[in-house]
């Protein structure tokens, strides 16, 4: 709506290639704002690696209460080569400044859609009698407690480590209410994914998954181990409409998921507050890292951040017309033959898009 409040975004970037994706994300809904009339204001504050070389720390109070004064956040990624994670630079960047920020405002949910677009199945390594069948999946997760989030300590001679999982009954209902309200609007069915010949804690969750199941008898309830789920999300995804699992655990299946459209870079996500109300605070990131190997150098594919900001636009601001605005116009783009290198698939010959080439195509194809 024109002249309607301005909405107040936080702006994460973080290290590697974070500060790319989020200015073409920005770039994005500047766009929207031209056709639509919304506004946006972008204040920008440290995270992660970048935040520790100039602050000290990685997640630093000042980023925080810039959060807490904001309606959403817009989060790129954080962290160091996987080989310098030693360095006190990205010594547990992820782990305090990304864990920490959805410790901090409660982001108990999160949402990683993968779908199959038809015109990049040649992507996807599945064959084609798997692809045709149609894929589009929904992994919910559980992110603010499980292993992530229990003690993690280190014997003094470095030779044993101890990590704890633990669920309580009420961290497993909202995200499994979630999944079960998410099966209603689509399929209506949900495949809750766990450990549960092994785990205390996976037998937890499947106890709360049959309890909500009374509340939603038109829902069809699956049980599947995770190890298998990793390989039937390959082997047949269209089997799976929503999939509802805990932080470890949808983690490692979101990543096995990104098979399924050809690219980490096209894997958006919403990490989805508790509170309620006007203090309500969602962050909106791509599931990948830093890509440290193609940071600066203008190649990261910027679309998984470009649909999270659709889904903030969805999510935060109930703006459904316009988050489709930008998926729309990322799906043409893409239909009508445009690629960033992570998208070739190996097909010799075919030339890339840069980062900024690609949010450009998209900015032009955008329209109300
Ligand atoms: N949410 C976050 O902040 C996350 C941070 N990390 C951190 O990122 C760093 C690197 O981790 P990796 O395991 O290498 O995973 P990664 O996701 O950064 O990269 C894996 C591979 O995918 C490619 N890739 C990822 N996103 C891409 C995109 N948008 N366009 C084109 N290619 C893309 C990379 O170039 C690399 O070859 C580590 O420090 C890790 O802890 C990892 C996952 C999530
Ligand atoms: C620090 C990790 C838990 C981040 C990650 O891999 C993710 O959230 O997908
Ligand atoms: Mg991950």
């Amino acid at each position: 709506m024109p002249g309607s409040a301005t909405h107040r975004i936080a702006v994460l970037p973080g290290d590697g290639v974070g500060p790319e994706i989020c200015d073409r994300a920005i770039d994005v809904l500047g766009k929207i704002t031209e056709l639509y009339g919304h506004s946006f204001e972008f204040t920008h504050a440290d995270v992660g690696g970048i935040a520790y070389e100039k602050h000290g720390q990685h997640l630093p109070e000042a980023t925080l209460e810039l959060c807490r004064n904001s309606s959403a956040i817009l989060f790129g990624c954080v962290g160091g080569p996987v080989d310098q994670q030693h360095v006190p630079k990205w010594k547990d960047a992820e782990k305090i400044a990304l864990l920490g920020l959805r410790k901090a405002f409660n982001l108990a949910v999160n949402l990683r859609p993968a779908a199959v677009y038809p015109f990049l199945s040649n992507l996807s390594p599945l064959k084609d009698s798997i692809v045709n069948k149609g894929i589009d999946v929904v992994i919910v997760r559980e992110l603010v407690s499980g292993i992530y989030f229990g003690d993690h300590s280190t014997a003094e001679d470095g030779k044993s480590a101890v990590d704890v999982m633990s669920y309580s009954w009420d961290e497993v209902v909202t995200p499994v209410r979630f999944a079960f309200e998410s099966a209603m609007l689509r399929k209506k069915n949900l495949t809750v994914v766990d450990k549960a010949n092994v785990l205390d804690t996976s037998r937890l969750w499947r106890k709360v998954a049959l309890d909500l199941a009374k509340q939603y008898p038109e829902v069809t309830v699956n049980f599947m181990y995770i190890d298998n789920a990793v390989m039937q999300i390959i082997k047949d995804p269209s089997q799976f409409d929503v999939v509802v699992t805990g932080n470890m655990f949808g983690d490692i299946l979101s990543d096995a998921a990104s098979v399924l459209p050809g690219s980490l870079g096209l894997m958006p996500s919403a990490s989805l507050s508790t509170v309620e109300g006007e203090n309500t605070i969602h962050m909106y990131e791509p599931i990948h890292g830093t890509a440290p190997d193609i940071a600066g150098k203008n190649l990261v594919n910027p679309i998984a951040q470009i649909l999270s900001a659709a889904m903030m636009l969805r999510y935060s601001y109930n703006l459904e017309a316009e988050a489709r605005c930008i998926e729309k116009a990322v799906e043409k783009v893409l239909a009508d033959g445009g690629r960033t290198g992570d998208l070739l698939g190996g097909v010799k010959g075919q030339s890339s898009m840069s980062c900024t080439e690609m949010s450009a195509a998209i900015i032009a194809a955008m329209e109300k």
